[in-house]
Formats: C-alpha cells, sequence, structure tokens
C-alpha cells in the first residue's frame, strides 16, 4: 500500500517552498496551489475515520466568499461538526510533508496516534461550483483510493448539506438518527419542518435571495419544490443572482460578504423599498438580510439581528411552554458583535451573552453549554443548538392549555429546522421567515428592536501580523507589550467607544474594529487605532 500511495502522491506533488496552515476555514488558497493539499487531506480522513473506529468523515471542497480563482477544503467530524482541534495540526504536518516524506510522516502519525490500519475507513465528501472543483476531486478521490477509504461522491452541494449528510449517515438506523441519508432527506427535513413550525401563518410580501452566483442557487431551487408555494399562502421568494454557468460570476458585485462589507444591496437587486432581502455565501453557510426604507435608505439586518431575533422568539415560545425555569438559553457571540445587541440581549432579554474567539468552531463549542444555544458571528454565519434536555423537554412535556400544546408544537418543529451541525444558510432562511411570519413582522419593525452602534472594520497590513498577541476572546492585546494601554487611551476618548485589533486566521493582515455613539466618531477611532497599529507593527518588525 505504502508503494501506491506514494505513486499516487506523485502525481499531487507538493510545490516547493510553500508552507500550508489548516486555520479557521480549514485549507484555503489559490486554487492551483491545492492539488497536492487536497490528495493528504483525503490520507488524514482515513487516518481520522480509522481512529474513530470506521466513522464517516466528511470532506468539502469550498472557497466559501472567496473569488473565483481560490479554493479550499475542510474536514467534518461524525456529527457534522467541525474537525477536531487537536487534529488542525496532524493536517498541516502532513500538508507540508516532502513529496519523499510523505508515507513516513503519514505512518508515523498513524503510530503516534494507536490508528490500527486494519480499521475500515469511509468518507463522504462534496464540492462547491468552482470551476477548480473537478480536479481537485480527483487528486481526493487517488488519496482515498490507495489509503483504503470507502467513499460516497455526493458532487454539488452547499456546505451545510454535507454537514447534515455526515451525521446522517453515522447515525443511520440510532434513536439518535439526524435524518434520511440523502440530498432529498435534507430538503424533506426542512420542508416538513418549516410548514410545522410555520402553523398556518403567512409570509407577507415576496423574500429575494441572492445566492452569490454560488452553489446556494441550484440547491434554493431544489428545495423551493418541496416548500409550499404561493398558490397555498406560503413562501413567495424571488432568487437571484442564481448563475452557476458563469464561473467568474460567483461572489461577484452579490453575495453576503459583497452585502456586509460594501453596506449596499447587490446592484442586481430590483427590489422596492421595504421588500425583505437577503444574500447567501458562495457555500450556503452563512446569511444577512437587509431592505431599503424609504427614510433612512440602506438597513442592514446582520447575524447579531438573527440572533436577537431568534433569541427572542425562542424565549417566549419556552415560556409558553412552561419550560423557562428549567431550560437556560444563552447567546454567544465573537467581539465584532456590535455593542448594542449584546446590550439588548442581557438588558432587554434578560439573557446571558458568552464572548468567544473568532471562528464558528468556537462559537458552537460555547453554545452548547446551553439548553438553547443562539449563536451567530456579525458576518451572518450561526445557529441554534438544542441540547438533550432541551429536545426531551420540547416533546415530553404534557401540555395542560391549547397555548402550550401550540408551543410545544412549533419549539419541537424548530429543533427540526434549524440545522444543528453548522450554520446554514438556507435553514436560517425558513427560520427568519418562520419568526418574522409568527410576529406579523416587516423587516422595519425586526430592524427597530434596538438600534446598531455606528461601527468600522479596517484591515491594516503589517510586516508580521504574528506579533499582535490577544487575550479575553480576542479583546484585548498583550503584545506589543503597551500597544493595549496606548488603545485604551485612544477608546477613553469616545462617548460609548469600544475598539480591539487582533490578528485575522484567514489573511495577512490585522483586522481593526470601532464602534462609537456617531458614524464620524466610529470612523475617527477606527483610523487612530489603525494608525496605531501600523505604527507598533513598523516599530517591532
Ligand atoms: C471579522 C470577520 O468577519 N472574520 C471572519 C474571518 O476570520 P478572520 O480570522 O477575521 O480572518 O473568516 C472566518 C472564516 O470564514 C470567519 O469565521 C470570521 O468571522
Ligand atoms: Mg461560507
Amino acid at each position: 500500500m505504502d508503494e501506491a500511495i506514494l505513486a499516487a502522491s506523485n502525481k499531487h506533488p507538493k510545490p516547493d517552498g510553500k508552507v500550508f496552515q489548516y486555520g479557521t476555514a480549514g485549507f484555503r488558497m489559490k486554487a492551483n496551489l491545492l492539488d497536492s493539499v487536497v490528495f493528504r487531506v483525503g490520507l488524514i480522513a482515513a487516518l481520522r475515520s480509522r481512529k474513530l473506529g470506521g466513522q464517516t468523515i466528511g470532506i468539502m471542497i469550498t472557497a466559501s466568499h472567496n473569488p473565483p480563482e481560490d479554493n479550499g477544503v475542510k474536514l467534518v467530524d461524525p456529527m457534522g461538526d467541525m474537525l477536531e482541534s487537536s487534529w488542525e495540526q496532524y493536517s498541516t504536518e502532513l500538508a507540508n510533508a516532502a513529496n519523499e516524506d510523505l508515507v513516513k510522516v503519514y505512518r508515523k502519525l498513524e503510530q503516534d496516534l494507536r490508528i490500527d490500519p486494519a480499521t475500515p475507513a469511509k468518507a463522504i465528501f462534496a464540492r462547491d461550483t468552482r470551476a477548480s472543483g473537478p480536479a481537485l476531486v480527483k487528486a481526493l478521490v487517488n488519496a482515498l483510493k490507495e489509503s483504503g477509504t470507502e467513499y460516497t461522491d455526493y458532487g454539488l452541494l452547499t456546505t451545510p448539506q454535507l454537514h447534515y449528510l455526515t451525521r446522517c449517515t453515522n447515525t443511520e438506523g440510532t434513536p439518535q438518527s439526524y435524518g434520511e441519508v440523502s440530498e432529498k432527506g435534507y430538503y424533506e427535513k426542512l420542508s416538513e419542518a418549516f410548514v410545522r413550525a410555520m402553523d398556518g401563518k403567512t409570509t407577507k410580501g415576496a423574500l429575494t435571495v441572492d445566492c452569490a452566483n454560488g452553489v446556494g442557487g441550484p440547491k434554493l431551487k431544489e428545495l423551493l419544490k418541496y416548500l409550499p408555494t404561493t398558490v397555498d399562502g406560503g413562501l413567495q421568494i424571488n432568487v437571484i443572482n442564481d448563475d452557476v454557468l458563469n464561473p467568474d460570476s460567483l461572489n461577484s458585485e452579490c453575495g453576503a460578504d459583497f452585502v456586509k462589507t460594501k453596506q449596499r444591496s447587490p446592484p442586481s437587486s430590483k427590489a422596492a423599498s421595504n421588500d425583505r432581502c437577503c444574500s447567501l455565501d458562495g457555500d450556503a453557510d452563512r446569511i444577512i438580510f437587509y431592505f431599503n426604507d424609504p427614510e433612512h435608505g440602506f438597513r442592514l439586518l446582520d447575524g447579531d439581528k438573527i440572533a436577537t431575533l431568534a433569541a427572542t422568539f425562542i424565549g417566549d415560545l419556552t415560556r409558553a411552554a412552561r419550560l423557562s425555569d428549567e431550560l437556560r438559553i444563552g447567546v454567544v457571540q465573537t467581539a465584532y458583535a456590535n455593542g448594542a445587541s449584546t446590550n439588548y440581549v442581557e438588558k432587554t432579554l434578560g439573557f446571558p451573552v458568552v464572548c468567544t474567539p473568532t471562528g464558528v468552531k468556537w462559537l458552537h463549542h460555547a453554545a452548547t453549554k446551553f439548553d438553547v444555544g443562539v449563536y451567530f458571528e456579525a458576518n451572518g454565519h450561526g445557529t441554534v443548538v438544542f441540547s438533550p434536555q432541551a429536545l426531551k423537554a420540547f416533546y415530553t412535556t404534557k401540555p395542560e392549555s391549547p397555548a402550550q400544546a401550540t408551543a410545544l408544537n412549533t419549539l419541537q418543529a424548530l429543533s427540526e429546522l434549524i440545522n444543528q451541525t453548522v450554520g446554514d444558510a438556507l435553514s436560517d432562511m425558513l427560520l427568519v421567515e418562520t419568526i418574522l411570519a409568527h410576529k406579523v413582522w416587516t423587516p422595519r419593525e425586526w430592524d427597530t428592536t434596538y438600534i446598531d452602534l455606528p461601527n468600522r472594520l479596517v484591515r491594516v497590513e503589517v510586516n508580521d501580523r504574528n506579533i499582535f498577541k490577544t487575550t479575553n476572546a480576542e479583546r484585548k492585546l498583550v503584545e506589543p507589550h503597551g500597544t493595549q494601554q496606548q488603545l485604551d487611551s485612544l477608546v477613553a476618548k469616545f462617548k460609548d467607544g469600544r475598539s480591539f485589533a487582533r490578528a485575522s486566521g484567514t489573511e495577512d493582515a490585522v483586522r481593526v474594529y470601532a464602534e462609537a455613539a456617531t458614524r464620524s466618531e466610529a470612523d475617527d477611532l477606527a483610523r487612530q487605532v489603525a494608525a496605531l497599529v501600523r505604527q507598533e507593527g513598523s516599530i517591532h518588525m
């Protein structure tokens, strides 16, 4: 087998001098550098599956919101969650092994991790719509074959669909079965749960969905075939930016990242004032909402607003279901959450807020500590996770009134509708539609629940971003020494000022975030902190 692995690896050689790192989003870079990485990820999947007694590992080939010429690959653990952190290091090691040492490093990992090579290995995989996908799949398949891994190729899927299928595959036939192991099973589960959660309520007006010209487009159109349509008072959806035939259009002038960073609608949107709109990213694991207010112009309803909407609704339902004393509801955010949203959750809704470092794996983990853990990054990646106790309460509490029965029924439906493995744009979209329908809210009513503090995010390029080290969920700098004190004295000059700087995990830059009472003050604070970061970056070279 070793000779066969080596021979196959020689068809996917590592480019000279290139260093790879499994980061927040797996491996991600220009697609033409990824061939060897994807091959080696196939070998890691084999090891991980064997280590876990032959459970199925998921592999997703995508670069999400990044430009069309990029691509990436990440691994999914058996329950549909992100790869366990310690394995990021093993993946990095194998990806960086010299071509001639590859088999040696592979076997050493196998030994060090006490993996029995005789254990069967299984993997499933899918890819987004990028042109580079099929060639990378070939590299992956070669590694899976030569490492003796049984595999299923699911073709094109959204990232959350692959997470769903990974969990379904590993729970099939058990009491924890997550659903039917097929793409169709995913649509059926979502549509049945949606109809049940809507409980006869209807949405008002159409929702315009911008699919970033990515895999979300065809998958949303497939989902719509299973959902009730306008004919029976169901959803009205206008799909835009669903061109997957022109690879260059992916994430170009559209998509969740464009809308969030540019703070405006995709130019292609024809939505009228007050119409509900949302944008997915390139692999449909992120969603943000927005609308054009005739008075105030473009209004963004970001991940923070989705989190507060979901927490409000589920909080009301648990009270109506008389479960609020026994179930702990909490909201998990990162430092990028708008201060007004944190304040709203703590003071108005009365739920605890936990802040974690950037990257959904941290948020997801913290959310599982609650019975109902609502987590969203401000950029729209998130979901709601329910503990086994919460599910038991939803399904076994005997209702004593029709109102309690209705609330329990809706909670059961939500636990099926909301993807429990990872943030899922299609599932989150249906969740928001459900809540707005129940509340009979337009986006304007949702928007005015609290008013965001003006904020600014700046990207600062420095010589070595890694000299900026943080603590306290990335909110305070510990290095370079003394920088935090200078930052604090800048912040102190601004009303409602808050700012922090951290090295990006996905780009070679430091990100500076600032918020303050007014637009000009937020901009000013961001500018001053960015200048401080630039200065410190040049002193400590
Ligand atoms: C401010 C921001 O939006 N950061 C993003 C970005 O991380 P950075 O470490 O900031 O580059 O990419 C991550 C992976 O997609 C995502 O989880 C995160 O929210
Ligand atoms: Mg994504």
